[in-house]
Parts: C-alpha cells; sequence; structure tokens
C-alpha cells in the first residue's frame, strides 16, 4: 500500500500549487521535485484561482501570514474544493498571534481540507481555539508520548470528525486519524527538529501524496509519514563528522529523491490504533 502511494506519485507527477512561507518555499518546491511532483508558488490575489485550477493540489500554509495573503488562501482554497482538488492546511505558528489563530479558524471553516496538517502544539490550539506555543515549534510539554498515546489518538479521532478532515500530527510520535481510524507512526529522528522547514515540507509532500492517491486519503497520508520518517533516517545515517543542520537538510531531500517503494515498506514502522 505504502509502495503503490510512492508510485502513485511518480506516476502521476501531480502539480501543487502552494502559498506558503517565505522561510522554507525552495525547500518545499525541492521536496516536491524530489518525490516526483511539480511545485508552483503563487500568492497574489489576481492569479491564485487560474494558478489552483491548472493544478493537482493546493497546499496552504500560514507560516508567514500577511493580511493581502489572507484573502489569497480563501479565494484559491474555494477554487480547490469547488474542482475537488486535495487540499491541505498547515497552521504554522497557530496561537502565536490573535491573527493567525482567527486566520486558522475562518479558514477551517470556510474551506474543506482533506488533510490539516501540523505539530502537536498548533492541532491543539486549532482544536481549542487557544493554546500554548512555542512560535513555530511545538511546546515540549505538549509532546505525544507512549504514556498519553491513547489519549492524544482519540483526540485526533474526535477532532477529524469536528473538522471533516484527516488530521495528521507530526512529532516524536506521529498520528495521522480520521473520525474512525488512526495510525500512529514511528519513523524519524530527532535532528528533524534542528532544521526550519521539516514540518513545511512534510505538508507539501503530503499534498502531492493526497492528489496522487485520491481513492484513499488516509493511507496516502499515513504513507507520506512514513516517507518523511524514513527520509530523516537515511539522512541521519548519512551524516559525518563535520556535517551539521545544513547537510542534514540536504541529506533529506536527497533520501525523497532515491527513495524506492521497496525501500520504504522495509523501514516504515507503523500501526493501526
Ligand atoms: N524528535 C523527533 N523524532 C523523530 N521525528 C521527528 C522528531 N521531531 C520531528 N520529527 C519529524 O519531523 C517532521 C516534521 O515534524 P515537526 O517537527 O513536528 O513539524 P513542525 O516543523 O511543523 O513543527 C515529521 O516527519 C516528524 O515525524
Ligand atoms: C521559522 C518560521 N517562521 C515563520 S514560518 C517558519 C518556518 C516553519 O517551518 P516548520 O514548521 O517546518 O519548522
Ligand atoms: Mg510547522
Amino acid at each position: 500500500m505504502l509502495k503503490k502511494c510512492l508510485e502513485n506519485v511518480r506516476k502521476n507527477s501531480p502539480l501543487i500549487h502552494n502559498i506558503t512561507n517565505y522561510v522554507t518555499v525552495n525547500d518545499c518546491a525541492n521536496i516536491l521535485l524530489a518525490c516526483g511532483a511539480s511545485p508552483i508558488m503563487a500568492d497574489d490575489i489576481n492569479e491564485v484561482e487560474e494558478i489552483t485550477s491548472i493544478c493537482n493540489g493546493l497546499n496552504i500554509n500560514i507560516g508567514t501570514l500577511n493580511s493581502r495573503t489572507i484573502n489569497s488562501m480563501h479565494k484559491a482554497g474555494w477554487m480547490a474544493n469547488r474542482l475537488s482538488h486535495a487540499v491541505l492546511l498547515d497552521p504554522v505558528g497557530v496561537g502565536a498571534s490573535e491573527l493567525r489563530t482567527r486566520t486558522a479558524v475562518e479558514l477551517v471553516k470556510n474551506i474543506k481540507f482533506d488533510v490539516i496538517r501540523g505539530n502537536i502544539s498548533e492541532i491543539k490550539t486549532l482544536a481549542n481555539g487557544s493554546g500554548s506555543t512555542r512560535g513555530v515549534d511545538a511546546d515540549i510539554r505538549d509532546s505525544i508520548t507512549e504514556e498519553n498515546l491513547t489519549e492524544y489518538v482519540k483526540f485526533a479521532k474526535q477532532l477529524s470528525k469536528n473538522m471533516d478532515a484527516i488530521i495528521a500530527i507530526s512529532g516524536v510520535i506521529d498520528i495521522v486519524a480520521d473520525s474512525k481510524d488512526a495510525y500512529v507512526i514511528y519513523n524519524g529522528h530527532k535532528i528533524m527538529s534542528k532544521i526550519t522547514g521539516s514540518g513545511c515540507m512534510l505538508s507539501a509532500f503530503t499534498t502531492a501524496y493526497l492528489a496522487a492517491n485520491k481513492d484513499n486519503k488516509l493511507m496516502a497520508t499515513v504513507a507520506a509519514f512514513c516517507a518523511m520518517g524514513v527520509a530523516g533516517e537515511i539522512a541521519q545515517k548519512r551524516m559525518s563528522e563535520l556535517d551539521g543542520n545544513a547537510s542534514f537538510r540536504n541529506y533529506l531531500i536527497d533520501a525523497i529523491y532515491n527513495m524506492t517503494g521497496e525501500q520504504l515498506e522495509a523501514m516504515a514502522k507503523y500501526e493501526k490504533r
């Protein structure tokens, strides 16, 4: 199943429209190319509907939100919904400011998202309308552990029901859930939290998996999460003595570029809950 999802991305080569932040925009473009998809970044109100129309998926990321792009996000989301394209929200830093929180809540209200992908603090904040935050990073006190996993799985399923979207939570342990089923993913490496953009890349990448696997969006999301975690493990193993987070970022993209379906199946560590 994971293999098929990966291969469908290479076969279908979906074009992904990204309205995203200016911090990690280049990494998002490169991870999409690495997996066999194509990126286009566009956020001007006068072109977003046209751009979305020629694409297969839309990735909305509020990382460097500004008043101009909020309207573009709504317009693009509306068009993507109308065309039944895959649509994903990454509520980066929601809770850090009133503008981010209000915008994320409004987006969820007005756009039908297939997947909402964030770290645990972002997802908790979105669920409650407020919450603890460390800017764009998760608050350590929110971490998903073996002890609270059952509780978080229940939370993710309930939130999926409330928001009518797959809830995809990343961190040391990842949870991907719809209202009925949840998958827990154990791949990844702690150095992934030492680069900016691992979450943004995962969101862009997941949008490509959704666009290429429209008949099973839950497993498409699980496959994307496993693949990103596996890539993190491969990239970390490749590091030598003088390598740091900059090399790791490149190795991560390389690992996605070179990943085979067989490798993904062999290295993926996930279970149904
Ligand atoms: N400590 C960790 N151990 C293993 N994987 C991690 C760790 N931290 C982050 N990851 C992985 O990094 C990717 C991005 O997740 P995360 O850091 O939660 O996103 P964000 O950058 O949006 O906060 C995911 O694939 C996640 O599984
Ligand atoms: C640092 C930063 N500031 C605004 S957006 C952004 C990038 C966040 O990327 P990620 O969520 O993938 O760590
Ligand atoms: Mg993030």
